[in-house]
Parts: C-alpha cells; structure tokens; sequence
C-alpha cells in the first residue's frame, strides 16, 4: 500500500498543545514534514514603512518560538524545517519533488496565506488540503451564523456568542508521538542552532518576553495562579510594566498558547479566586480577539485597503517627514514619543498606548492610518494580522466601529495616565525641537522664532 506523506504547514500555530490539525495529521499519516517560511519585508511593508528589517525584539520572539517548538517537534520524533525562502514557492516545490498526499494548514487570517491556498488548491487537485481553527477560540461550526453573516459590530457579535448556552472550550487531548519525519531538500534552511543564536541580539535591550511554548504557558499559570486577574478592569489602561494586563498577546499572536488553553486557566482561576468584573474582563477582551479574527477572513483584503469596508477613504495626505517623526518618537506630542520609543525597544506597546499614537498619526499628523498599521507589523511582537489591521481601522472609522473615527485628546490622556510624567521620563518622551512642519507650502524652510537664550 502506498504511504500517505502529510506536509504541515505551520504558521501562527507554533505549538503543540490544543493543536487540533496536528493531531488529526498524526492520525491520518505515514510520514510528516514539518514546515515554517520566515516572514519577509515584503513590498508591501518596505513601501508602507520606509524599513528594510523587522524589530529586534519581533525577530527574537520568534526564533526563540521556533526554537522552543523544534524541540518539542523533536521529542515526539518530529523535526522542524525554517526556512527563508518564500511559502508559495517552498510548498509548491516539495509538492512536485516529493510523493506528498496530504497538506495543512491553519484557516488563516491573513489574505497572502489564503490566496496561496488557493494557488495551490488550483495546482494539485489531487493533493488533500486540510484546514482547521487552529489561531482562534472558536471553531466555524461553533459559529451561531455564517461567516456571511458575521454581526457588523462587537457588541452584536458579543451578545450572540455569550447567548450561546456553554463556549465550546474542548482542548484537544495530548499528543504521545507524531509521525517519523520525511526528508526533504529545501534551500535556505536555517539549523535549529542558528534559531538558539538568533535569541541573543547584542545590542538590543533585555527582553520582556521569552518566544515558545513553554514559556507561553508558564507565563499564564503564573499569571492565573496570582491575584491579578482580579483586578485586571481597573489596571488594564495602564501604560507600563508587567502586571497591570495579562501579557499574554505575544504567545497567543504566534500560537504558542491557545486561546481555549487560557479560557481553562482563567476558569480555574475563576474557581480559586472568584469571579468578578474583572476576570469577565479577560474573556470580553479575548472575544475582541476573536471578532476581528472572523471579521478579517469575512472582509478579506478590504482588511488592508485604505477606506476599509466603508465607501469612503479618509481625507488625508502623506508628509514623509510627520511619519519620520512618528516612528521616531520625535513629535511635539511627549505620551506618543514614550509609546514609540517603548515600541522601538521592546516590540511592546500597552493598547492605551496603541490608542493614543494612533489617534496621533490619523488625526494629529493626518497620515494614512495604513502607514501606521504597516509600522506595527514590523515591530510588535504580539504581531497579529487580524487584530492590528482591524484596530487601525477602527480607529481610523472605516472599520467595525459604528461611531466613527476616535479622536483622543492627547493632553487628557497625559492627565489620565500619566499626570506625573514618569512614563513619558522613562521613555524619554519629551523632544525640545518638535515642530510638525519643516517647510511651508511652497517648500521653503520654515525659520520658528528663537528662544530668548539663543536671540542673546
Ligand atoms: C492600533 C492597535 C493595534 C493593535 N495591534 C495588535 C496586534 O497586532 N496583536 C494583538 O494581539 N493585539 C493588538 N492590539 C490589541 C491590544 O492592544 C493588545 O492585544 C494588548 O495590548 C496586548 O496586551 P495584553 O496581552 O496584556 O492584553 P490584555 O489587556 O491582557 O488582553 C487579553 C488578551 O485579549 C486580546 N485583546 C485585548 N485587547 C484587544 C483588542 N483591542 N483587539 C484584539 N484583541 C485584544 C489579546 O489577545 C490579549 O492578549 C492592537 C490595538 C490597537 C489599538
């Protein structure tokens, strides 16, 4: 009998545990290739950012999640195949050299991984391509409506999933062993141990977060086994340190921890502790999750177009030089230079602070809001495509907000959260020298008046 040879495609489901397709591969499978592609600055992204590389910190988060979820491969007699070379490109090649029979693949938020699944549905008829929920807490099926009909705002989508008599939290069981790895050529690999030595970026600050598994899911037992879940509503608008929010975007954007795992922990914690506003909190934010992932494979590549799913575009123009001074954190605006600096350092932002400089760049710089969402995908290390691109838009009022745009008054916000300046200190918001233009008009050299020190 001929051998059923499983190609998995791994994306943001960097784990083993609750993987519901990876247990269904290893049931259905003779031999397995486990395979990753590097993300690349795309054109895309270098066009919309005027970067060439991603963060840092995105860059450890990651391999140090490659490395983590190699391993585990590893003891279950698995092995880990990173590569740098593109996925449609990579798939399409071992498809052709190799007798692959079965493909998988996550039911993917993003539009470039989606339409490479259908390129590829197109070129092998014959292959078995199988996708799972393997990002999200629900599962399709559990949907109470079709994806057609997905609510057009949160609160609807909320009240219809919390009306649904018990959320289906089936974590799938352990897996004991996987299927023996199939060889395979494929250019441009990277070894585990480059993995391990990519971690260690020498002239990066220390990291927040440790990427994979392992470390996903002892951050949220040590998070859920404390006290502050309890208090989360109260503290989760905060600015700064570790314990004022659950921290756990990171894990949960690569997949290293599945939202049903958390949904367990924090009823657990529910048990022990007791529920209250808060820990309902933590839920509510997770269906916030949860409904821009469903609204990004309803909208598809509206996702990313500049008037979102509205008929109009905002009326905005580009000024190279406010985007420079954004991403710098070098405009006249102190709370949005601390945010920025604290983005560029450490691939996190607090999502006050991702509320506050994006209501800057739409409304303060008047720039594209796409340019801003463009950044965050370079430097996040929560990086998720469906809840950043859907959160610019909202904010930019061509999403799934029913009031409009958000205009924050960035002096209140200050007052609010950081009426003693010690984040703006601590991220060295304040930038003497900002001024929003450089030039006039008519492109000539704005001269400001100078201070009575430098007029003397
Ligand atoms: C402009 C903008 C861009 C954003 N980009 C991303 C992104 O790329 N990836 C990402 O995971 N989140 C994004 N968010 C949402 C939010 O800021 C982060 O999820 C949150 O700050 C992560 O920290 P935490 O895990 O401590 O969150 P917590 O406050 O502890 O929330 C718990 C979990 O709920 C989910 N969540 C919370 N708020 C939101 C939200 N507004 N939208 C979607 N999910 C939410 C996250 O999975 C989070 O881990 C963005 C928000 C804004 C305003």
């Amino acid at each position: 009998m001929t051998k059923k040879i499983g190609l998995y495609w791994f994306t943001q489901d960097l784990r083993i545990d609750d993987n519901p397709l990876l247990q269904r591969a290893s049931q259905e499978v003779d031999m397995l290739i486990c395979l990753y592609c590097m993300p690349d600055m795309t054109r895309f992204l270098t066009h919309y950012t005027q970067e060439n590389q991603f963060g840092a910190a995105k860059l450890r988060f990651l391999s140090q999640s490659l490395y983590d979820l190699s391993e585990s491969l590893n003891a279950l007699g698995q092995r880990l195949v990173v590569t740098t070379e593109p996925p449609l490109k990579t798939l399409a090649n071992i498809i052709e050299q190799y007798p692959v029979t079965h493909l998988y693949g996550d039911y993917f938020a993003g539009s470039d991984e989606r339409h490479i699944w259908q390129q590829l549905e197109v070129a092998f008829p014959s292959l078995v391509m199988t996708q799972d929920n393997v990002h999200s807490l629900y599962r399709k099926a559990d949907l109470p409506f079709s994806l057609a009909s997905l609510p057009a705002t949160f609160t609807q989508f909320r009240k219809q999933m919390e009306a649904q008599p018990q959320l289906p939290v089936n974590i799938a069981p352990p897996l004991s062993g996987l299927p023996k790895p199939f060889d395979v050529h494929i250019e441009n690999t990277i070894q585990a141990d480059d993995l391990a030595q990519y971690q260690e970026v020498s002239d990066s600050p220390p990291a927040l977060f440790d990427g994979g598994e392992q470390a996903g899911l002892a951050h949220a037992r040590r998070y859920f086994a404390s006290s502050l879940p309890q208090e989360y509503k109260q503290t989760r608008n905060d600015l700064d340190g570790m314990d004022y929010s659950t921290k756990l975007s990171p894990w949960l954007a690569l997949g290293c921890l599945s939202p049903r795992t958390v949904l367990a922990r924090l009823a657990e914690h529910e048990r022990q502790y007791g529920a209250n506003d808060s820990t309902y909190w933590i839920s509510f934010e997770l269906l916030w999750r949860e409904y821009f992932y469903w609204s990004a494979l309803k909208n598809k590549t509206s996702l990313f177009q500049f008037a979102g799913n509205k008929s109009s575009a905002p009326l905005t123009s580009f000024y190279a030089q406010r985007f420079l001074q954004w991403k710098r954190g070098e405009t006249p605006f102190p709370i949005v230079n601390a945010c920025m600096h604290q983005l560029k350092q450490t691939g996190y932002m607090s999502n006050r602070g991702r509320q506050i400089v994006a209501s800057c760049l739409i409304h303060e710089l008047q720039l594209d809001w796409r340019y801003g969402a463009a950044y965050f995908e370079t430097q996040l290390v929560d990086y998720d495509v469906a809840s950043n691109w859907g959160n610019w838009q909202y904010l930019a009022g061509v999403g799934a907000d029913p009031r409009g745009s958000r205009r924050f008054d960035l002096d209140k916000q200050t007052q609010q959260y950081d009426a003693n300046f010690v984040f703006i200190d601590r991220w060295q918001g304040h930038c003497t020298a900002a001024q929003l233009n450089s030039v006039d008009m008519v492109d000539w050299p704005i001269c400001h008046p100078m201070s009575n020190e430098e007029s003397l």
